[in-house]
Protein backbone atom coordinates (compact mmCIF):
# COMPACT_ATOMS: atom_id res chain seq x y z
CA UNK A 1 0.00 0.00 0.00
CA UNK A 2 1.68 3.26 -1.30
CA UNK A 3 0.86 6.11 1.56
CA UNK A 4 0.24 9.75 -0.34
CA UNK A 5 0.22 12.57 1.82
CA UNK A 6 -1.96 14.91 0.19
CA UNK A 7 -0.87 18.38 1.16
CA UNK A 8 -1.82 20.67 -1.51
CA UNK A 9 0.95 19.73 -3.73
CA UNK A 10 -0.22 18.18 -7.29
CA UNK A 11 0.34 14.00 -6.92
CA UNK A 12 0.97 12.45 -10.25
CA UNK A 13 -1.45 9.23 -10.06
CA UNK A 14 -3.21 8.25 -13.31
CA UNK A 15 -4.77 5.44 -12.82
CA UNK A 16 -9.00 5.52 -12.42
CA UNK A 17 -9.21 5.04 -8.49
CA UNK A 18 -12.32 3.64 -5.99
CA UNK A 19 -11.65 5.44 -2.86
CA UNK A 20 -13.71 5.70 0.33
CA UNK A 21 -13.83 8.81 2.22
CA UNK A 22 -13.62 9.49 6.32
CA UNK A 23 -12.09 9.81 9.21
CA UNK A 24 -12.24 6.32 10.07
CA UNK A 25 -11.38 6.54 13.54
CA UNK A 26 -10.87 3.11 15.53
CA UNK A 27 -11.49 1.13 11.83
CA UNK A 28 -14.66 -0.47 13.47
CA UNK A 29 -17.47 -2.91 11.65
CA UNK A 30 -19.06 -0.02 10.24
CA UNK A 31 -15.88 1.52 8.80
CA UNK A 32 -15.15 -2.17 7.42
CA UNK A 33 -18.47 -1.95 5.51
CA UNK A 34 -16.55 0.81 3.31
CA UNK A 35 -13.68 -1.06 3.04
CA UNK A 36 -15.15 -4.14 1.45
CA UNK A 37 -17.16 -1.71 -0.85
CA UNK A 38 -14.12 -0.26 -2.53
CA UNK A 39 -12.89 -3.65 -2.69
CA UNK A 40 -15.84 -5.33 -4.42
CA UNK A 41 -16.42 -1.44 -6.86
CA UNK A 42 -12.62 -1.75 -7.61
CA UNK A 43 -12.54 -5.76 -8.69
CA UNK A 44 -15.71 -5.31 -10.81
CA UNK A 45 -14.50 -2.01 -12.73
CA UNK A 46 -10.71 -2.89 -12.59
CA UNK A 47 -10.04 0.27 -10.25
CA UNK A 48 -6.87 0.86 -7.73
CA UNK A 49 -8.17 0.29 -4.17
CA UNK A 50 -7.99 3.61 -1.71
CA UNK A 51 -9.03 5.45 1.25
CA UNK A 52 -8.55 8.71 2.08
CA UNK A 53 -8.18 10.14 6.21
CA UNK A 54 -7.13 13.12 7.41
CA UNK A 55 -4.01 13.63 9.68
CA UNK A 56 -5.57 15.10 12.66
CA UNK A 57 -9.65 15.94 13.89
CA UNK A 58 -11.19 18.76 12.41
CA UNK A 59 -12.60 20.26 15.48
CA UNK A 60 -8.87 20.09 17.00
CA UNK A 61 -7.87 21.81 13.74
CA UNK A 62 -10.07 24.41 14.38
CA UNK A 63 -9.64 24.80 18.21
CA UNK A 64 -12.99 23.18 19.27
CA UNK A 65 -11.82 20.80 21.15
CA UNK A 66 -8.05 21.22 22.92
CA UNK A 67 -6.94 17.49 23.06
CA UNK A 68 -6.92 14.95 20.51
CA UNK A 69 -7.62 11.95 21.80
CA UNK A 70 -7.96 8.48 19.00
CA UNK A 71 -9.06 4.98 19.25
CA UNK A 72 -6.15 4.29 16.85
CA UNK A 73 -3.14 6.00 16.18
CA UNK A 74 -2.19 6.73 12.51
CA UNK A 75 0.22 3.46 12.92
CA UNK A 76 -2.77 1.39 13.19
CA UNK A 77 -4.76 2.74 10.84
CA UNK A 78 -1.75 2.10 8.03
CA UNK A 79 -1.22 -1.91 9.56
CA UNK A 80 -4.67 -1.82 9.72
CA UNK A 81 -5.29 -1.23 6.12
CA UNK A 82 -2.12 -2.32 4.93
CA UNK A 83 -3.78 -5.81 5.59
CA UNK A 84 -7.10 -5.14 3.56
CA UNK A 85 -4.79 -4.81 0.53
CA UNK A 86 -5.84 -1.12 -0.77
CA UNK A 87 -3.50 0.06 -2.91
CA UNK A 88 -3.60 3.54 -2.00
CA UNK A 89 -3.45 5.00 1.36
CA UNK A 90 -4.12 8.96 1.22
CA UNK A 91 -3.38 11.18 3.90
CA UNK A 92 -5.26 14.63 3.90
CA UNK A 93 -2.94 16.95 5.79
CA UNK A 94 -5.94 18.59 7.40
CA UNK A 95 -5.76 22.93 7.90
CA UNK A 96 -7.65 25.40 8.38
CA UNK A 97 -7.16 26.15 5.09
CA UNK A 98 -8.52 22.89 4.23
CA UNK A 99 -10.99 23.33 6.32
CA UNK A 100 -11.99 26.30 5.14
CA UNK A 101 -12.69 25.01 1.24
CA UNK A 102 -16.07 24.62 0.00
CA UNK A 103 -17.73 21.38 -0.81
CA UNK A 104 -16.84 22.33 -4.45
CA UNK A 105 -13.86 23.25 -4.33
CA UNK A 106 -12.88 20.31 -2.04
CA UNK A 107 -13.92 17.66 -4.76
CA UNK A 108 -11.80 19.81 -6.97
CA UNK A 109 -8.75 19.58 -5.34
CA UNK A 110 -8.69 16.00 -3.66
CA UNK A 111 -11.09 14.13 -5.52
CA UNK A 112 -10.97 14.93 -9.78
CA UNK A 113 -7.45 15.64 -9.46
CA UNK A 114 -6.44 12.37 -8.08
CA UNK A 115 -9.17 10.34 -10.57
CA UNK A 116 -11.04 9.27 -8.17
CA UNK A 117 -13.73 7.50 -10.51
CA UNK A 118 -16.15 6.36 -7.62
CA UNK A 119 -16.72 7.31 -4.23
CA UNK A 120 -17.57 5.18 -1.42
CA UNK A 121 -18.89 7.21 1.73
CA UNK A 122 -21.14 6.77 5.05
CA UNK A 123 -24.10 7.79 5.05
CA UNK A 124 -24.03 10.57 6.95
CA UNK A 125 -20.46 11.88 5.75
CA UNK A 126 -20.38 15.67 5.76
CA UNK A 127 -17.36 17.90 4.74
CA UNK A 128 -16.49 21.01 3.24
CA UNK A 129 -16.31 24.58 5.16
CA UNK A 130 -19.53 24.90 7.64
CA UNK A 131 -19.85 20.77 6.95
CA UNK A 132 -22.16 21.90 3.81
CA UNK A 133 -20.65 19.18 1.84
CA UNK A 134 -22.64 15.83 2.10
CA UNK A 135 -23.49 12.53 0.05
CA UNK A 136 -25.94 14.64 -2.56
CA UNK A 137 -23.41 16.98 -3.31
CA UNK A 138 -20.71 13.87 -4.19
CA UNK A 139 -23.90 12.53 -6.00
CA UNK A 140 -24.27 15.93 -7.89
CA UNK A 141 -21.15 15.04 -9.31
CA UNK A 142 -20.75 13.94 -12.98
CA UNK A 143 -17.18 13.05 -12.54
CA UNK A 144 -17.09 9.59 -9.99
CA UNK A 145 -19.94 7.86 -9.24
CA UNK A 146 -20.75 7.09 -5.56
CA UNK A 147 -21.91 4.19 -2.90
CA UNK A 148 -23.56 5.73 0.15
CA UNK A 149 -23.22 2.67 2.72
CA UNK A 150 -25.99 2.82 5.03
CA UNK A 151 -25.55 2.49 8.95
CA UNK A 152 -24.17 -0.72 10.30
CA UNK A 153 -26.10 -1.64 13.22
CA UNK A 154 -25.08 -3.30 16.47
CA UNK A 155 -27.27 -4.67 19.02
CA UNK A 156 -30.01 -2.47 17.27
CA UNK A 157 -27.89 1.07 17.42
CA UNK A 158 -26.10 2.35 15.04
CA UNK A 159 -21.90 1.81 15.48
CA UNK A 160 -20.10 4.88 15.65
CA UNK A 161 -16.55 6.32 17.18
CA UNK A 162 -18.64 8.19 19.71
CA UNK A 163 -20.19 4.74 20.75
CA UNK A 164 -17.44 2.85 21.02
CA UNK A 165 -15.06 5.68 23.07
CA UNK A 166 -18.44 4.80 25.33
CA UNK A 167 -18.02 1.28 25.54
CA UNK A 168 -14.57 2.01 26.69
CA UNK A 169 -15.06 4.63 28.83
CA UNK A 170 -17.17 1.36 30.85
CA UNK A 171 -14.19 -0.77 30.25
CA UNK A 172 -16.72 -3.29 28.39
CA UNK A 173 -13.73 -4.63 26.27
CA UNK A 174 -15.68 -7.49 25.13
CA UNK A 175 -18.45 -5.32 23.86
CA UNK A 176 -15.58 -3.61 22.25
CA UNK A 177 -13.68 -6.33 20.06
CA UNK A 178 -17.27 -7.21 19.11
CA UNK A 179 -17.70 -3.52 17.37
CA UNK A 180 -14.08 -3.38 16.32
CA UNK A 181 -14.23 -6.92 14.75
CA UNK A 182 -10.85 -7.23 15.86
CA UNK A 183 -8.90 -7.11 19.65
CA UNK A 184 -8.90 -3.30 20.52
CA UNK A 185 -4.92 -2.20 21.17
CA UNK A 186 -2.97 0.39 22.16
CA UNK A 187 0.79 0.35 21.15
CA UNK A 188 3.84 2.76 21.68
CA UNK A 189 7.19 2.96 22.73
CA UNK A 190 8.23 1.26 25.99
CA UNK A 191 9.38 4.34 28.52
CA UNK A 192 10.92 4.67 31.94
CA UNK A 193 8.51 4.43 35.14
CA UNK A 194 9.88 5.18 38.63
CA UNK A 195 11.41 1.46 38.88
CA UNK A 196 8.76 0.57 42.15
CA UNK A 197 7.82 -2.76 39.89
CA UNK A 198 11.13 -4.46 40.10
CA UNK A 199 11.44 -3.28 44.09
CA UNK A 200 7.74 -5.20 44.63
CA UNK A 201 8.82 -7.96 42.13
CA UNK A 202 6.42 -7.05 39.27
CA UNK A 203 8.00 -5.13 36.99
CA UNK A 204 5.89 -3.48 34.48
CA UNK A 205 6.56 -2.21 30.50
CA UNK A 206 5.21 1.30 30.70
CA UNK A 207 3.66 2.14 27.36
CA UNK A 208 4.07 5.93 25.82
CA UNK A 209 0.19 5.68 24.73
CA UNK A 210 0.60 9.52 23.63
CA UNK A 211 -2.92 10.41 21.73
CA UNK A 212 -4.44 6.98 22.69
CA UNK A 213 -8.48 7.62 23.91
CA UNK A 214 -8.06 4.90 27.27
CA UNK A 215 -10.18 3.12 28.66
CA UNK A 216 -11.47 3.33 32.15
CA UNK A 217 -8.48 3.00 34.90
CA UNK A 218 -8.45 -0.42 36.06
CA UNK A 219 -6.64 -4.11 35.67
CA UNK A 220 -7.05 -5.79 32.18
CA UNK A 221 -6.45 -9.44 30.79
CA UNK A 222 -4.17 -8.80 27.82
CA UNK A 223 -1.85 -10.30 25.18
CA UNK A 224 1.43 -8.11 24.42
CA UNK A 225 3.21 -8.32 21.19
CA UNK A 226 7.24 -7.36 21.40
CA UNK A 227 9.38 -8.12 18.14
CA UNK A 228 6.19 -10.13 16.88
CA UNK A 229 6.38 -12.32 19.94
CA UNK A 230 3.01 -12.87 21.81
CA UNK A 231 2.91 -13.23 26.03
CA UNK A 232 0.20 -13.07 28.34
CA UNK A 233 0.28 -9.80 30.73
CA UNK A 234 -1.69 -8.19 33.12
CA UNK A 235 -2.21 -4.35 32.56
CA UNK A 236 -2.96 -1.32 35.03
CA UNK A 237 -4.47 1.73 33.97
CA UNK A 238 -4.21 4.25 36.29
CA UNK A 239 -2.55 6.82 38.65
CA UNK A 240 -1.01 3.79 41.04
CA UNK A 241 -2.11 5.57 44.11
CA UNK A 242 -0.80 3.85 46.59
CA UNK A 243 2.52 5.07 45.95
CA UNK A 244 2.81 9.31 45.72
CA UNK A 245 -0.04 8.95 42.84
CA UNK A 246 0.84 9.79 39.39
CA UNK A 247 0.37 13.53 37.74
CA UNK A 248 -0.67 11.71 34.73
CA UNK A 249 -1.98 8.26 34.12
CA UNK A 250 0.41 5.16 33.36
CA UNK A 251 -0.16 2.08 31.16
CA UNK A 252 1.71 -0.62 31.93
CA UNK A 253 2.08 -4.20 31.52
CA UNK A 254 3.31 -6.91 33.86
CA UNK A 255 4.17 -9.23 31.28
CA UNK A 256 3.97 -13.09 32.64
CA UNK A 257 6.72 -15.88 32.25
CA UNK A 258 9.28 -12.91 30.40
CA UNK A 259 12.17 -11.20 31.83
CA UNK A 260 14.10 -8.83 29.43
CA UNK A 261 15.05 -5.17 28.91
CA UNK A 262 12.44 -3.86 26.64
CA UNK A 263 13.00 -0.23 27.31
CA UNK A 264 12.48 1.91 23.88
CA UNK A 265 11.41 -1.01 22.05
CA UNK A 266 7.97 -0.82 20.16
CA UNK A 267 4.99 -2.61 22.12
CA UNK A 268 1.40 -3.58 20.81
CA UNK A 269 -1.43 -4.33 23.71
CA UNK A 270 -4.48 -6.13 22.54
CA UNK A 271 -7.03 -5.86 25.34
CA UNK A 272 -9.14 -9.05 26.52
CA UNK A 273 -11.45 -8.14 29.94
CA UNK A 274 -11.39 -5.69 32.64
CA UNK A 275 -10.80 -7.79 35.80
CA UNK A 276 -11.30 -4.45 38.49
CA UNK A 277 -10.87 -1.29 39.09
CA UNK A 278 -7.70 0.40 39.88
CA UNK A 279 -7.26 1.16 44.06
CA UNK A 280 -5.48 2.42 46.90
CA UNK A 281 -4.32 -0.17 49.26
CA UNK A 282 -2.89 0.07 52.65
CA UNK A 283 0.19 -1.08 52.67
CA UNK A 284 2.88 -2.28 49.20
CA UNK A 285 2.37 -6.21 51.01
CA UNK A 286 -1.56 -5.97 50.25
CA UNK A 287 -0.74 -4.78 46.32
CA UNK A 288 1.69 -7.55 46.41
CA UNK A 289 -0.77 -9.90 47.12
CA UNK A 290 -3.40 -8.32 45.32
CA UNK A 291 -1.00 -8.54 41.86
CA UNK A 292 -0.37 -12.61 42.47
CA UNK A 293 -4.62 -13.06 42.37
CA UNK A 294 -4.54 -10.64 39.40
CA UNK A 295 -1.67 -13.04 37.56
CA UNK A 296 -3.71 -16.74 38.51
CA UNK A 297 -6.87 -14.74 36.86
CA UNK A 298 -4.39 -14.19 33.44
CA UNK A 299 -3.46 -17.42 33.73
CA UNK A 300 -7.10 -19.21 34.01
CA UNK A 301 -8.62 -16.95 31.02
CA UNK A 302 -5.90 -18.09 28.80
CA UNK A 303 -5.84 -21.41 29.88
CA UNK A 304 -6.88 -24.07 26.91
CA UNK A 305 -10.27 -24.99 27.64
CA UNK A 306 -11.16 -28.51 27.65
CA UNK A 307 -12.97 -29.78 24.98
CA UNK A 308 -16.64 -30.52 25.20
CA UNK A 309 -17.15 -33.74 24.44
CA UNK A 310 -19.30 -34.24 21.36
CA UNK A 311 -23.12 -34.80 21.48
C1 LIG B 1 -1.83 -5.83 37.14
C2 LIG B 1 -1.52 -4.59 37.93
C3 LIG B 1 -2.45 -4.10 38.82
C4 LIG B 1 -2.19 -2.96 39.57
N1 LIG B 1 -3.13 -2.50 40.44
C5 LIG B 1 -2.86 -1.42 41.20
C6 LIG B 1 -3.83 -0.92 42.13
O1 LIG B 1 -4.94 -1.43 42.25
N2 LIG B 1 -3.48 0.15 42.88
C7 LIG B 1 -2.27 0.77 42.76
O2 LIG B 1 -2.01 1.71 43.49
N3 LIG B 1 -1.36 0.35 41.87
C8 LIG B 1 -1.62 -0.73 41.10
N4 LIG B 1 -0.69 -1.18 40.19
C9 LIG B 1 0.44 -0.33 39.90
C10 LIG B 1 1.65 -0.50 40.74
O3 LIG B 1 1.56 0.43 41.77
C11 LIG B 1 2.77 -0.17 39.77
O4 LIG B 1 2.93 -1.25 38.91
C12 LIG B 1 4.02 0.21 40.41
O5 LIG B 1 3.88 1.46 41.00
C13 LIG B 1 5.17 0.19 39.41
O6 LIG B 1 5.32 1.35 38.70
P1 LIG B 1 6.61 1.69 37.82
O7 LIG B 1 6.43 0.99 36.48
O8 LIG B 1 6.58 3.17 37.68
O9 LIG B 1 7.80 1.20 38.55
C14 LIG B 1 -0.94 -2.31 39.43
C15 LIG B 1 -0.01 -2.80 38.50
C16 LIG B 1 -0.29 -3.94 37.76
C17 LIG B 1 0.72 -4.44 36.79
N1 LIG C 1 8.05 -9.43 33.23
C1 LIG C 1 8.25 -8.18 32.86
N2 LIG C 1 7.20 -7.36 32.58
C2 LIG C 1 7.41 -6.09 32.24
N3 LIG C 1 8.61 -5.51 32.11
C3 LIG C 1 9.69 -6.28 32.38
C4 LIG C 1 9.56 -7.62 32.77
N4 LIG C 1 10.80 -8.13 32.99
C5 LIG C 1 11.66 -7.15 32.74
N5 LIG C 1 11.03 -6.02 32.36
C6 LIG C 1 11.76 -4.76 32.05
O1 LIG C 1 11.68 -3.97 33.22
C7 LIG C 1 11.08 -2.71 32.97
C8 LIG C 1 10.11 -2.39 34.06
O2 LIG C 1 10.67 -2.43 35.35
P1 LIG C 1 10.14 -1.42 36.45
O3 LIG C 1 10.91 -1.68 37.71
O4 LIG C 1 8.65 -1.48 36.53
O5 LIG C 1 10.67 -0.08 35.87
P2 LIG C 1 9.92 1.22 35.31
O6 LIG C 1 9.42 1.90 36.50
O7 LIG C 1 11.00 1.98 34.59
O8 LIG C 1 8.83 0.75 34.38
C9 LIG C 1 10.35 -2.86 31.65
O9 LIG C 1 10.28 -1.68 30.93
C10 LIG C 1 11.17 -3.92 30.93
O10 LIG C 1 12.23 -3.32 30.20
Amino acid sequence: MEIVYLDGQKVNIVEPICSAIGFFDGLHIGHMALVNEVKRVSEQKGYKKALMTFDHYPLYVLGKIKEEKYLTSMNDRISLLEKEGLDYLFIVKFTKEVAALSPEDFINQYLIDLHVKHIVCGFDFRFGKYNAGNTMTLQACQQFNVSVIPEVLYKGEKISSTRIRHVLEQGNIEEMNELLGRKYCVSGEVIKGRRIGHAIGFPTANVDYQSYFLPCHGVYIVKVYVHGQGYMGMCNIGYNPTFTALDKPSLEVNILDFDGDIYHQYMIVEFYCLIRKEKPFASKEELIAQLYEDKQKVREYFKPQDKCPMV
